[in-house]
């Protein structure tokens, strides 16, 4: 079978000359016929064309509901125009701070593109009742969040606190690390530990840190299964807080290491997530990409038309080690700097992050910078001074989204934290847009397939197309969100719309960077999808005639450049 592929460059009035390129690509093997000449969008005078809406019932073309975006976007996009919408997404951590639905709703309307939760935190009644909240939010109030659960990891942790929301630790008071079960209150200055093996692995003279070091104990006796430790360094303990040894200078990593990735009611969580049907799943302490390949055949089996991401997180020693595959396998990393902190010295972290940042986008895998961006504000109103400069370095690289922890989880000013991520990441943008100051990227081909190269092709070029010739929007119509996120690849300088036919595409869409998903009934012909879509947008006041878009498919592998009616 031959069949050769046309870029199909048109451009619409003014000026109403057409552009006639043609691509010499080699003729794939296993395509069907895409090759298809298009009608001029200006031939179709008002036409009468009747669209689905979202139950199959016929409506009219005018008709605006059968598109949907974000309000918050769509408010957006109506007030500072398309060119200045944010393009890094924001990711928020929900706990006690956060899980009403009025406080989700703030946030939502803060610019909340993924609400985490945490499986280390809080009981699984708890976090079905976050998921309906988060789900009838999107019904009722057009929103689309996308809902991360985090599991828990088989890392070493403190228990619970006896239910207290945090301890203070005080220079030179003696605490007590156990591993034995107690049954009623905690006796004074007593932490439980969730790890069988740990008065076993410790040793008289490590240093303990908790939280990375947030607080730090030297252990000075052991007695059965209680470590008794003096406080080095003295702070607030909270509930499970992280905990990791020291020994002569570099994290010990004994038999903890052989505890597995994924644990026993990690695999109960997950069947949870699956149950409920959640957009990602990020797995904690990844060592390898076997476990992600593992996971990804569960889910696959357990959920027939499930699409679940699975995130790795990259916070320990063995995840930078294996960093490629592991990223390879995944559909999306995190640069989980609090865990990450605790296990490399923390001058390596910027560089760690600098480089799991580039790698994703070489892979073409969204990438979540997490933890501590502005964890003052979990009790203050303003961020320092250098909170501020970090978030701006991740969004300079150009991270896919940022990360909200304790400050949305529970802070006191979640809604400022998040306005924080928000106008920083404008600013930033729109600073480093003027001053064309990007540094290119080389980006490898990652398609296996050929018609994937091909795609990969027309999203290189629509992007620097879009970027030479100062467009207004770059359009894409994308089944998978494959196609979408090859254009967010490239980071272009204008918004990417994109288009797709399912509510849970579009809630993925959300976590990457530059898209504005909007769900949208569309078919093979895409002269109609393009008259509808500008009746549709046009209709809300998203765009305007005149506007100069570049319009993309993953069902007709075109270009198309052309002016809206
Ligand atoms: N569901 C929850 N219920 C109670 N507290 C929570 C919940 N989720 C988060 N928190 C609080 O917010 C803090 C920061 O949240 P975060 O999700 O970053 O957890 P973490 O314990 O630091 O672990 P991780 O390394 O998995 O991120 C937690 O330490 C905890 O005190
Ligand atoms: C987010 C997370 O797990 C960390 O920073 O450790
Ligand atoms: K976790
Ligand atoms: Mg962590």
């Amino acid at each position: 079978m031959s069949v050769s592929h046309s870029l199909n460059l048109r451009l619409f009035a003014p000026p109403p000359t057409a552009i006639p390129t043609h691509a010499s690509l080699p003729p794939p093997t296993l395509l069907f016929p895409r090759h298809r000449r298009l009608p001029s969008l200006r031939a179709s005078s008002s036409p009468e064309i009747l669209v689905s809406d979202n139950n199959g019932v016929p409506a009219p073309l005018s008709d605006p509901s059968s598109i949907e975006v974000d309000s918050v976007t769509e408010a957006e996009l109506k007030e500072n125009g398309f060119r200045s919408t944010r393009r890094t997404k924001l990711v928020c951590t929900v706990g006690p701070a956060t899980c009403g639905f009025e406080q989700l709703e703030a946030l939502a309307v803060g610019g909340m593109n993924v609400a985490r939760i945490n499986m280390c935190h809080g009981t699984r009644e708890w976090h079905k009742e976050v998921i309906d909240r988060v789900r009838r939010l999107n019904h009722e109030k057009g929103f689309a969040v996308a809902i991360m659960m985090d599991t828990e990891g088989s890392e070493i942790h403190m228990g619970d606190l006896g239910g207290a929301s945090s301890v203070k630790a005080d220079d030179g008071e003696i605490w007590t690390f156990s591993v034995r079960a107690f049954d009623s209150t905690l006796p004074q200055h007593t932490i439980n530990v969730n790890y069988e093996g740990f008065a076993e692995d410790v040793q008289v003279g490590d240093e303990l840190l908790v939280d990375g070091g947030m607080v730090r104990f030297e252990v000075i006796q052991k007695i059965g299964p209680d470590v008794e430790c003096r406080c080095t360094d003295p702070g607030l303990l909270l509930p499970r807080a992280n905990l990791t040894f020291w020994r002569n200078g570099s994290l010990v990593r004994e038999r903890n290491a052989m505890l597995p990735t994924i644990s026993s009611k990690d695999w109960l969580d997950i069947d949870f997530g699956i149950a409920e049907g959640v957009d990602f799943i990020a797995i904690s302490f990844v060592k390898s990409a076997e476990v992600i390949t593992h996971l990804k055949s569960y889910i696959a089996a357990r959920s027939r038309d499930s699409d679940i991401s699975v995130i790795a997180k990259i916070e320990s020693i063995d995840s930078l080690k294996n960093l490629e595959e592991i990223i390879q396998a995944a559909d999306g990393a995190m640069v989980a700097r609090g865990d990450l902190g605790a296990q490399i010295p923390l001058e390596q972290v910027p560089s760690a992050q600098q480089r799991i940042v580039q790698l994703c986008r070489q892979l073409n895998k969204p990438v979540i910078v997490a933890s501590q961006l502005l964890e003052s504000m979990i009790e203050y109103p303003t961020p320092t001074r250098a909170e501020v400069a970090d978030v701006s370095e991740a969004v300079r690289q150009r991270a896919d989204a940022l990360m909200l922890s304790g400050e949305s989880a529970m802070g006191q000013y979640p809604e400022k934290a998040l306005t924080v991520l928000r106008s920083v990441s404008l600013r930033i943008e729109k600073w480093w847009r003027d001053e064309k100051r990007y540094e290119a990227m080389l980006l490898p081909s990652v398609g296996s397939y050929f018609s994937e190269k091909i795609s990969e092709e027309i999203c290189n070029s629509a992007a620097k197309m879009a970027n030479n010739l100062e467009v207004d929007a770059l359009f894409v119509y994308t089944k998978t969100g494959y196609m979408a996120s090859l254009l967010s690849r490239c980071r272009p300088d204008c918004p990417i719309f994109a288009f797709t036919t399912t509510p849970s595409v579009r809630r993925r869409l959300n976590l990457q960077w530059g898209l504005i998903p909007f769900r949208l009934s569309f078919s093979d012909d895409m002269e109609s999808n393009l008259n509808r879509t500008f009746a549709l947008l046009k209709a809300r006041n998203l765009i305007k005639s005149g506007d100069l878009v570049i319009a993309v498919s993953d069902m007709l592998q075109s270009i198309q450049v052309m002016n809206v009616p």
